[in-house]
């Protein structure tokens, strides 16, 4: 099953990226299939105007909703299908999180419309929620100045979930939030040389003692993540099994 993923900015550009590393590998041997589209391309006026002064006044511009509606028509259709799904990254998104990639990751069409400017005219999104399955998310509670880079990171966490994109599927397991970690923080890792700077291997790792290592990590993903991130944790996790 190939994952087509489509791209609507009026910085295209910022999608050439996806051309390399494991994306571009992906997007070869089929398994996922990237285009980007030029917004502007779906203006008719000389100065391929895409914004517009806010209704109710205030500060900034309002991207126009005519443009995206015309894109839509061409790039996904007029019929409904909620097997599509259209990604509106925006900071009053609800939060992305490694389940909601997951679940992305089982997609055949993933759309990313990226705003830019102070947003994108609010029927666009209702127009979009009519016709596929919508979802407005945020990557964290700061503002970017557009969708772009939220597109890429979101893009990256799922399709690095697809099966056969990852050459070691076991190594998705052991991540953070990943359930094989019950949703806790990954492990601190080492690798050689043994002693570094003064700096050594945590002893356990190199007495070759399978219980005492699996002991050690899961305590060590407890501590960190309650240190770090006590939302994640709950009076199972407080206490290190
Ligand atoms: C324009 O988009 C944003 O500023 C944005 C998107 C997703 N997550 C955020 N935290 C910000």
């Amino acid at each position: 099953m190939t994952m087509r993923l489509d791209y609507l900015s009026i910085f295209p550009a910022y999608f050439d990226v996806l051309d390399i590393s494991l994306l571009g590998k992906a997007a070869v041997n089929g398994l996922v299939e990237v285009h980007a589209h030029d917004l502007r391309d779906w203006t008719h006026d000389r100065h391929r105007t895409v914004d517009d002064t806010p209704c109710g006044g205030g500060a900034g511009m309002v991207m126009k909703p005519d443009p995206w509606g015309e894109a839509f028509d061409e790039i996904i259709g007029t019929e409904p299908d909620s097997s599509v799904h259209v990604i509106f990254p925006s900071p009053s998104g609800a939060p992305f999180t490694q389940s909601a990639a997951q679940e992305l990751s089982s997609a055949v069409r993933i759309v990313f419309c990226c705003g830019r400017y102070e947003g994108i005219d609010h029927r666009v999104i209702d127009y979009a929620r009519s016709m596929w399955t919508v979802h407005e998310v945020s990557l964290g509670d700061y503002v970017l100045n557009g969708g772009e880079v939220a597109a890429l990171a979101i893009t990256e966490a799922v399709v690095r979930l697809v099966p056969g994109f990852m050459g070691n599927p076991e190594s998705l397991a052991e991540e953070s939030f990943s359930a094989g970690q019950d949703g806790l923080l990954e492990y601190p890792l080492f690798t050689r040389p043994v002693s570094w700077r003064g700096l050594d291997v945590p002893e356990v790792l190199m007495s070759g003692h399978h219980g005492r290592i699996a002991k050690w990590r899961r305590d060590e993903s407890v501590r960190l993540t309650c240190e770090r991130r006590p939302d994640l944790t709950d009076s199972d996790f407080g206490v290190p099994h």
